[in-house]
């Protein structure tokens, strides 16, 4: 731990993470292939022309066929139609070469996202997001994780190691994040407060956490003076900004001034986001084995 304000907190590179991980899933997605007789196959679904959702869901693509993996992609449309979109997922659904079908959020106004997830097959959900899967999670039962939490706990078990005891605070919600980063800490048995819109004295519970994840989507609200001495820090937001003219992406958190107390942190680039595409490749893994009857191999 810092014993003085003005130690420097270690950045967590999440991408040099991820490299390592990806490097043994492209070993285990051969030897899928080579016993199952087909490769594992990822749908990524976009609806519209979002540019950011267009760079994520190329950045899917092209990690996949890198590992070995097969890629799907489907564009809808801005106008599509939920009996379109719900006639899309239903043909991933019976097609046997798609282990992992994730239909990239938000969708365009007018169209019910809730629908589409539980229309999902739960053992394709790569997300993690159908009520069974988020279900499984509650109930500490196998099921498949939302990988962006999934990504934030690797990289907080390899920074702490047990994280037993500790007192955790997610802030944001969502059931993309918030909410199953809560679940995960708490299975790792450490006191979670979860934190949203409505929550009273968000600096002083900030300031009890050993562990803060951020999940909120504006731009450095957590200020570096929050954050206990010694605490972890995840910081999941990827804001746009610009400054001086440019656009940069920048995190939920004050990366500067919380460097300054905190013991670990993520940066925003390069901290949860190669983590979340790439735990997305492990589920993907996870869910060809399981689909094909095959254990599942241990990659940590
Ligand atoms: N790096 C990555 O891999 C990923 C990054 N993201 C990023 O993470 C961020 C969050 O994503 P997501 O969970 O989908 O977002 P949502 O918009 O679904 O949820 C945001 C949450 O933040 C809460 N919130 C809003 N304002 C405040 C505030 N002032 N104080 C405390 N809590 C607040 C909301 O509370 P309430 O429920 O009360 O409205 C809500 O629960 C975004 O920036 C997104 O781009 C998301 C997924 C992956
Ligand atoms: N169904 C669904 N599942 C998701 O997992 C999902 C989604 N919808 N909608 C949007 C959010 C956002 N998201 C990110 C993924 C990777 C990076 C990422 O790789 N970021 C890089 C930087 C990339 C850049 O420069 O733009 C980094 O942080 O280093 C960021 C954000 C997944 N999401």
């Amino acid at each position: 731990m810092n014993a003085a304000a003005n130690v420097t907190a270690k950045v967590i590179d999440g991408r040099a993470f991820a490299d390592r991980l990806g490097t043994r899933i492209a070993v285990a997605a051969r030897d899928f292939a080579a016993r199952a007789g087909r490769a594992p196959g990822l749908a990524v679904v976009l609806v519209g022309t979002d540019p950011a959702s267009e760079v994520y869901v190329r950045s899917k693509g092209r990690m996949a066929r890198k590992l070995g993996m097969e890629s799907f992609e489907h564009v809808l449309p801005e106008t599509a139609s939920q009996d379109q979109l719900m006639a899309l997922v239903a043909r991933l659904n019976a097609d046997a070469a798609v282990d992992g079908i994730l239909v990239q959020l938000p969708l365009p106004k007018g169209l019910d996202s809730l629908a589409v997830i539980e229309a999902i097959d739960p053992a394709k959900d790569v997300d993690g997001l159908h009520p069974i899967n988020a279900g499984y999670l509650a109930s500490g039962l196998p099921g498949l994780v939302s990988c962006t939490p999934y990504g934030c706990l690797m990289l907080l078990r390899d920074s702490l190691g047990s994280l037993a005891g500790l007192d955790a605070i997610v802030v944001g919600r969502s059931i993309l994040v918030g909410k199953p980063m809560a679940q995960l800490l708490l299975a790792e048995n450490c006191t979670v407060t979860m934190a949203h819109s409505r929550t009273q004295d968000l600096p002083g519970k900030i300031g009890r956490a050993d562990i803060v994840v951020a999940a909120v989507g504006a731009p450095e609200m957590i200020r570096g003076d929050w954050i206990k001495l010694g605490a972890t820090v995840i910081d999941v937001g990827t804001s746009r900004v610009e400054q001086g003219g440019k656009m940069r992406l920048v995190g939920d958190v004050d990366f500067a001034g919380a460097s300054l107390r905190a013991r670990a942190i993520t940066p925003v680039p390069g901290g949860v986001g190669p983590m979340t595409i790439m735990t997305l490749m492990h589920n993907t893994l996870i869910a060809a084995h399981r689909r094909a009857g095959m254990p599942v191999p241990n990659l940590s």
